[in-house]
């Protein structure tokens, strides 16, 4: 039989636009966030990457807008001060937050949008986009192999290397907060499960839009 609301066809509710998915990515510095998000939008050439803003220096073969936007403790002490950052934290020392404007203008438009944030951007955002967060929490095999890979990446000097090792136990803590959580052993297997997750979340029915038109009839 054929359901009421399809009968009465102009009737029928619109169909709810599809919401954009903020898959925010955690981990512990080294463990493989960035890889895997660059490896999710090689993939997605449709996923938005959130630009955060830093106070830390550049590193050699980083650009700014690319991999952030460099800024000086002043400005993101201002752009802190007059809402411009959706979440804003001090990781190792420094200064780091995401510009509101492109999440916005992401979510309006129905795109998604991966951010490499810590666990304490990950809190705000969830916060404050609580129907649009899916989360992921990145862990490395071990400690050691974290180790390992923060010197292999040779990016930052012993120091730093140690303040971020001190920094992953923290981290790691709070891995429990997150929707999902991967152990990047095999870096192919962890960027495959990364995007079986943000397929899923692409899929919940919260998100939806084309649908067949004869499910609108089938509402309760
Ligand atoms: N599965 C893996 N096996 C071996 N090396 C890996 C694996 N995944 C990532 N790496 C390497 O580990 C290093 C750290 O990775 P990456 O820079 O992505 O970490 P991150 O979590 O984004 O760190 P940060 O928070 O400091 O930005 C890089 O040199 C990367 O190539
Ligand atoms: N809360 C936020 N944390 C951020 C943001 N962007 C990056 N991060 C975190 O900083 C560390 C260090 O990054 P690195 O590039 O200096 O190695 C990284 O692990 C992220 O978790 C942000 O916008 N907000």
């Amino acid at each position: 039989m054929t359901p009421s609301r399809e009968r009465h066809g102009p009737s029928a509710r619109p169909h709810v636009a599809r919401r954009g998915v903020c898959l925010v990515i955690s981990a512990p510095s080294g463990a493989g966030k960035s890889t895997i998000a660059n490896a999710l939008r090689a993939a997605e050439p449709q996923l938005l990457h959130s630009v955060s803003v830093t106070t830390r220096q550049p590193r050699p073969g980083e650009s700014e807008g690319v991999h952030y936007h460099f800024r000086t403790m002043e400005q993101f002490e201002q752009m802190a001060a007059t809402g411009d950052l959706l979440e804003w934290a001090t990781v190792f020392g420094r200064g780091y937050g995401t510009p509101r404007g492109p999440v916005e203008a992401a979510l309006a438009e129905g795109r998604d949008m991966v951010f490499d944030i810590d666990w304490q951007g990950h809190r705000q955002i969830r916060a404050a986009l609580p129907d649009d967060v899916i989360s992921l929490f990145v862990l490395p095999p071990s400690l050691a192999e974290l180790e390992r890979r923060l010197h292999g990446r040779a990016s930052d000097h012993a120091e730093e290397i140690a303040r971020r090792m001190t920094a992953a136990r923290d981290e790691i803590a709070h891995w429990r907060e997150f929707d999902h959580v991967i152990v990047n052993t095999d870096l192919d297997q962890a960027i495959a499960e990364a995007r079986s997750i943000l397929v899923a979340a692409r899929l919940q029915t919260a998100r939806q839009k084309g649908l067949p038109t004869f499910v609108a009839s089938f509402e309760g």
